[in-house]
């Protein structure tokens, strides 16, 4: 199994690091795994100035699977919009045509008290996020910044979306709920979008194609303010590219850290990229104090999605409730009192548990 390797910028090569020592754990059992590393945000920048060098999207394209890390940084956020990091990733994921990206968020029983949010609140909370990530406003044409008839300047963006590009990801929506609760809810802002009024007729056109799942629609405003009031109504939530990464920020934090969310993106010819939901956290960076259990869980989901090795993908996320059943956590989710250990001691970790089941 090929799998590109695309550490990225800030915490991205320290957490990847502790990535590939889960995988060299199967790697000593006997899987097959071939790790090719390439360049990309701003460090692709460093060496060629493209935020993604064409090596470095062939080897995407032709990989299994692409294990993606995080990218971009200040330094990087005066260059012309092409060059940057951000940039990067968007062309990625656009080339590779990454358009469900599942989000998952469920807190594991060690770490209720690591949320911000009361215990009863968030206890046995799991909840799938399907966010659309081709479309939207990321994309949209005209975008720019220009000088309008007053003189004055004025920036402008596109939100867009077409009726295939919103089929597409409902029927994963709906799909992932008949896998679940068989409860979706599709976000919008119907009532003063038009592009999300056509979001909510064809999510409501399709619908009588999943019978057995509830459908309902929540305005986006509304859905961010019951995400921290009562998230367990929650089973599947299918959303637009901009609505789905706030939103699935916001639901990190149920889980106790943003360093706790993986994903996948996928393309209809299976193919995946897989990456923490998080960002390239310059805060933190080289101090050791990234989470990496978001990175691993993203291993996780490449077993499961791309590599149909879902019994290792089990393994993997046994082994890292297992190191939260012991108690090892790093800074993000560890409470008053609690030892705190570092990105490299916390993949230790899981490395270990994984050896031992
Ligand atoms: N997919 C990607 O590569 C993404 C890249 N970015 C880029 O990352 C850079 C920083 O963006 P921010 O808005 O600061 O978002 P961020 O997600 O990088 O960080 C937000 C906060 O969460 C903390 N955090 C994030 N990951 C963590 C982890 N694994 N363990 C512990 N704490 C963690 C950070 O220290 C920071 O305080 C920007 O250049 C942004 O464009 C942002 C989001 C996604
Ligand atoms: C292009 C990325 C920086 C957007 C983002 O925040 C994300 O995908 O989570
Ligand atoms: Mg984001």
């Amino acid at each position: 199994m090929k799998i590109a390797v695309l550490p990225g910028d800030g915490i991205g090569p320290e957490i990847v690091a502790e990535a590939i020592k889960i995988l060299e754990v199967l790697r000593a059992e006997g899987i097959s795994l071939e790790l090719d590393v390439a360049p990309v945000g701003g460090a692709a920048v460093d060496q060629t100035g493209d935020p993604l060098p064409p090596s470095t999207l062939t080897l995407c394209e032709q990989a299994d699977a692409v294990l993606f890390g995080a990218i971009g940084g200040p330094r990087y956020d005066t260059l012309p919009r092409e060059q940057r990091p951000e940039r990067g990733l968007l062309r990625l994921r656009k080339a590779m045509d990454l358009f469900a990206n599942l989000r998952p968020a469920q807190v594991f029983p060690e770490l209720v008290a690591a949320s911000t949010l009361r215990p009863e609140v968030v206890s046995g909370l799991d909840i799938l996020i399907v966010r659309e990530l081709t479309g939207d406003i990321y994309f949209g044409e005209p975008r720019g910044i220009r000088t309008n008839g007053a003189g004055e300047r004025e920036g402008f963006n596109t939100m867009v979306y077409s009726e295939s590009e919103i089929r597409r990801v409902a029927h994963w929506g709906f799909q992932a709920a008949m896998r679940r609760q068989r409860r979706l809810c599709s976000v919008d802002k119907m009532n003063v979008l038009e592009c999300t009024q056509l979001w909510r007729d064809v999510v409501t056109e399709i619908a009588p194609e999943y019978p057995e799942v509830t459908l309902s629609h929540m305005l986006v405003d509304n859905a961010a303010m019951q995400l921290v009031r009562h998230p367990r109504q929650f089973d599947v939530i299918v959303t637009g590219n901009l609505f789905g990464d706030i939103l699935s920020d916001e639901a990190s934090m149920l889980t106790g850290s943003i360093g706790m969310l993986p994903s996948a993106s996928l393309n209809a010819r299976g193919q995946g990229l897989y990456e923490p939901i998080h960002g390239s956290a310059p805060d933190i960076a080289g101090q050791g104090k990234a989470n990496p259990l978001a990175q691993i869980l993203s291993v996780a989901m490449m077993f499961r999605y791309s590599l149909h090795r879902s019994d290792l993908a089990e393994r993997i996320e046994e082994a890292v409730r297992s190191v939260l059943a012991q108690g090892i956590r790093t800074a993000d989710i560890a409470q008053a009192g609690e030892g705190i250990v570092s990105t490299g001691q916390m993949g230790d970790a899981v490395a270990t548990a994984l050896r031992a089941h």
